[in-house]
Formats: C-alpha cells, sequence, structure tokens
C-alpha cells in the first residue's frame, strides 16, 4: 500500500513506519519536527516537513495514497491543561484538517492514535471501549473530539476508520544495530525520567501524589511495549473496513503503580533511583486499565513483549546507546 504517515519522526510514528517499510509498503512521513526528530526518519521513506494542517498539499487526489495513519499531536496531558489552545489547534484543528484532505483525495481508510485518556476516572476496570469518556485532561478532551469526528466520516462518507486507543506506551524497538525509543523534549514520562536518575543525569524522580486510592498511593497505569503497539497498526490497516469506525484499547490489561515501575527501574539499572513525593499532577487518573479483549478477537493482536521488565530492559538499552551520549553532547 502506499501510506502516509503523520508524526513519523516521533516515538511511536517512526517505528511503525520502519514495520510498514519491512512488511512491503511505501511510506511517506509528513511531520514537521515540532516535537520529533530528524534521525528518527526513516532513510526509506519520503518526507514532507509540513504541519499536519497543510496535508492536502501531500494528500492530493492525483497522489493515489490507500491509506493515512496518524499520530502527529502534542502528548503531555499536564502541559494541555496550561496552554489547551495549542492542544485544540494542534490535536483537533490539524486533525479536521487531514480529515477534509483523506476526504478529498478519495483515501479509503484512515488509523488514529486515540489515547487511554479520553476515558478520564473510569467507572469499570479493566477499561472496554464502550466505558464512559470523560477526559480529565485537554489532551484527552482533544483526542475524543477526533475519535468522534471519525465516527461520523466513517458513516457519512464511507471512510474505513480504526481508532487505536494506547495505554501507556514504553520500551524500544532494536534491531541490528537500530535503536529507536522515547524521548520527548522536556520529558514527562515516569520511565524515561527515571532512567535518567539511574544514569545520573537528574538527582531524584518527583513521584506526584501518593495519596490516590491504590495499593500504594501512587497512580496505576497499563504499559505496552511500542513493537507491540506498532504491530497493532498493521492489523488495523488490514481489518479496516469501508463505512466503520472500529475502536480498539492496547493495552496489557495488567496495571502497575508509579511505585512498583520505579521498583522496575531499579532492578533492570542497579541504581537506587531516589524519589521525592510531590503534588498531585493536575489531570491525571487514579487508575487506567485497558480491556484489549476486542482488539485480541477482531484483530488477532496478542502482544508479546508483556512484562514491565521487557519493557523497561529494551528503553534502559535505547537509553544507554543514544540518549546518555546526546545529553552529554549537548551540555
Ligand atoms: N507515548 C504514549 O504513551 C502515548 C499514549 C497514548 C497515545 N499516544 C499518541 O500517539 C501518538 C504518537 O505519540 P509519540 O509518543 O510518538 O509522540 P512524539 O511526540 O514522539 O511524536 C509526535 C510527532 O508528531 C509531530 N507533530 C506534532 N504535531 C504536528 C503537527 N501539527 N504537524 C506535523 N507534525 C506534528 C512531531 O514533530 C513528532 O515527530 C500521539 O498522537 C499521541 O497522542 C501516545
Ligand atoms: O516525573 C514523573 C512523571 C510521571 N509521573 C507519574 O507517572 C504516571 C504516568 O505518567 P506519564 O506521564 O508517564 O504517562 P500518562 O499516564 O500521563 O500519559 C501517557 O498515557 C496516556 C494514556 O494513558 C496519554 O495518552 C499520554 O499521551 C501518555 O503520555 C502518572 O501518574 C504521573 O503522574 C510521576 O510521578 N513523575
Amino acid at each position: 500500500m502506499k501510506l502516509l504517515v503523520t508524526g513519523g519522526a516521533g516515538y511511536i510514528g517512526s517505528v511503525v513506519t520502519r514495520m510498514l517499510l519491512d512488511h512491503g509498503h511505501q511510506v511517506t512521513v509528513l511531520d514537521d519536527l515540532r516535537t520529533g526528530h530528524r534521525e528518527a526518519l526513516a532513510p526509506d521513506a519520503t518526507h514532507a516537513e509540513l504541519p499536519v494542517h497543510e496535508a492536502a498539499r501531500v494528500l492530493t487526489p492525483d497522489a493515489g495514497f490507500d491509506g493515512v495513519l496518524h499520530f502527529a499531536a502534542l502528548i503531555a496531558a499536564g502541559e494541555s491543561m496550561i496552554r489547551p489552545e495549542l492542544y485544540w489547534d494542534t490535536n483537533t484543528v490539524g486533525s479536521l484538517a487531514l480529515i477534509d484532505a483523506v476526504r478529498a483525495a478519495r483515501v479509503p481508510r484512515m488509523v488514529f492514535s486515540s489515547t487511554a485518556a479520553v476515558y478520564g476516572n473510569p467507572t469499570e476496570l479493566p477499561i472496554p471501549e464502550t466505558a464512559v469518556k470523560a477526559p480529565t485532561s485537554t489532551y484527552g478532551a482533544t483526542k475524543l473530539a477526533v475519535d468522534m469526528a471519525l465516527t461520523s466520516e466513517a458513516i457519512a462518507h464511507d471512510l474505513a476508520a480504526v481508532s487505536l486507543r494506547y495505554f501507556n506506551v514504553a520500551g524500544a524497538y532494536l534491531r541490528d544495530g537500530l535503536a529507536i525509543g522515547e524521548r520527548h523534549a522536556p520529558e514527562t514520562h515516569l520511565i524515561p525520567i527515571a532512567l535518567d536518575v539511574a544514569a545520573g543525569r537528574r538527582d531524584k524522580l518527583q513521584l506526584f501524589g501518593d495519596d490516590y486510592p491504590t495499593v500504594d498511593g501512587t497512580c496505576v497505569r497499563d504499559y505496552i511495549h511500542v513493537e507491540d503497539l506498532a504491530r497493532a497498526h498493521l492489523l488495523a490497516l488490514d481489518a479496516a473496513t469501508p463505512g466503520r469506525h472500529r475502536i480498539y484499547n492496547l493495552g496489557n490489561g495488567n496495571g502497575f503503580t508509579n511505585r512498583q515501575v520505579v521498583d522496575v527501574v531499579r532492578e533492570v539499572t542497579g541504581h537506587p533511583v531516589p524519589v521525592e513525593v510531590a503534588p498531585r499532577r493536575e489531570g491525571d487518573p487514579a487508575e487506567l486499565v485497558a480491556s484489549s479483549a476486542l482488539a485480541r478477537d477482531e484483530l488477532g493482536w496478542t502482544p508479546a513483549k508483556a512484562t514491565l521488565h521487557d519493557m523497561v530492559g529494551d528503553a534502559w538499552a535505547f537509553y544507554r546507546a543514544h540518549v546518555a551520549g546526546e545529553r552529554e553532547r549537548e551540555e
């Protein structure tokens, strides 16, 4: 297939691009590099350095694209509470422009990166796709709006749409000397920050809140390896059906508290990783654990790297190979 991947210079989009190319697809990456990395771009993909709002410049009716995978977004829930206008414009206005371009170019299928953040504080655990959607962050709300737009687009204009609601993505893609991992700037995610502490680049980890109604008072999250997540995108492209918007949660169905995650980082790195309890971060739900039964049943998806040790181990291998040296050069 000829595919457009938005956000293909980012963490997840660059891994999915590699897998699509490995499976013989032709890929154009649309990414304006606002948070991505030029060196994460796959050499065998074409790159259009454009904002997603201008996707119509690439997605022309004559270009013959068979599908779009839409990763481009701003992703920090905490920041989205402080700069909501930026998130509405990038994530929602940008996605609506992309959907317009998809329609105008008669592209038959679209796969969208949605998120567990659409559910807010869940009323049932593990969370099925049918659960109440009540986002606690602007980030989650901007993604839910796009999910809703895709539902109407599928019904009204026969688009084959799939939303994949990722839970917490972790780990790295390691192949024949190639390592792609998480590198957000500023980094806000728990595991890469804990690895920074283990590598001696930060003194301590701040734990945001220890008074949640969970086993040890810290938030619970469901982690999924980026490689397992990437495979789900290939399955979603095949399962996409004209006139339907399919929605799948992607997680392992196991919750880990933030303290348990830090313990695994200590085991994997052999570093004590000191922590300091800090106030809660606004917009954080207490517990998010996925039911991915639908993805397993309908897509035939089964995660292969399901343990936190797998994910933290691969993230640490990536960190030592790339991030540590890069930070040293920056200093
Ligand atoms: N990382 C996670 O744990 C997680 C969890 C749930 C959902 N998601 C979703 O997955 C997707 C990818 O996340 P990621 O962790 O790879 O993020 P990332 O920040 O590493 O990558 C995002 C990429 O999109 C590009 N981009 C952003 N806005 C753009 C715009 N308007 N026009 C063009 N390019 C733009 C950036 O330059 C970057 O390369 C996002 O949509 C995110 O909401 C991520
Ligand atoms: O320095 C830190 C960083 C994070 N945390 C805590 O660790 C947990 C996980 O936080 P992350 O920032 O790693 O991940 P989130 O659960 O906030 O968000 C991630 O998963 C969501 C879906 O669940 C969204 O899609 C979002 O894009 C993605 O970043 C939260 O309780 C957070 O408060 C800390 O205690 N200290």
